[in-house]
């Protein structure tokens, strides 16, 4: 039977959101070259996928923070899978921005957010976690509790496992990096040198050949 984490690994690269090529590497927005690039916002488009990564990550939240009073989503790409997954919790939602609006009342957080409240945030990729943790920073400074991070992917780079030990917050990703490059091997799509690759950049994404 197949786990969970390795279901959504396969429906992300079935659905075309993951591409995969360490012989033509991608650039990161971070200036980082990486043989691959993915897509989590066509996850929307496909209501099995979107609805299994939803009660997957319902199901988290219930086991690890049963606590929650608020679901937060972190715009744009983490929004939709956050209302999908408070829906299910019949929980309060918001979203936080990246940075304040810079006109209407100037708001970065939109929804529900009291100094009371219990949040888990969701984000739909983890890389170097800058986005979520930058989020979670706005949503402690209002005084309320976040009581960790869930999210459908991460590259589980070191950078993110540095920046979130140093947040003091928790990451639980639905499916990893590692998960989803066993499931394309599994699937015959890489040659061995493409998948040691593939593992290399991992380990040392700043010292693999092309950075
Ligand atoms: O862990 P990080 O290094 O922060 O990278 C992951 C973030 O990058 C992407 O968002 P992007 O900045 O492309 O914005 P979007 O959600 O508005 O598309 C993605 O949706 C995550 O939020
Ligand atoms: O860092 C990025 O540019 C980046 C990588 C990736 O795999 N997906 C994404 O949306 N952004």
């Amino acid at each position: 039977m197949m786990t969970l984490t390795d279901k959504i690994a396969a429906d992300l690269l079935h659905i075309g959101a993951v591409t995969l090529a360490p012989n033509d590497p991608f650039l990161w927005a971070s200036g980082m070259q990486a043989p691959i690039y993915t897509d989590n916002r066509q996850t929307i488009a496909y209501p099995e996928v979107r609805a299994a990564i939803a009660d997957g990550l319902a199901a988290l939240i219930q086991e690890k923070y049963p606590a929650a009073t608020v679901i937060g989503g972190v715009a744009t790409a983490g929004i939709p899978h956050a209302a999908l997954v408070a829906d299910r919790l019949d929980l309060p939602m918001n979203y936080v921005r990246s940075k304040p609006k810079d006109h209407g009342r100037g708001k970065q957080i939109e929804g529900q957010l009291t100094p009371t409240d219990q949040v888990v945030l969701i984000d739909d990729l983890i890389s170097t976690g800058g986005s979520v943790l930058a989020a979670a920073k706005a949503v402690q400074a209002t005084g309320a509790t976040v009581l960790g991070v869930v999210a459908i992917f991460s590259y589980e780079l070191p950078d993110s496992v540095v920046n979130f030990q140093a947040a003091g917050l928790t990451l639980t990703p639905l499916t990893t990096y590692s998960a989803l490059i066993d499931e394309a091997r599994s699937e015959g799509d890489m040659t061995p040198a493409e998948f040691a690759s593939l593992q290399q950049w991992r380990e040392d994404p700043w010292g693999w050949p092309g950075n």
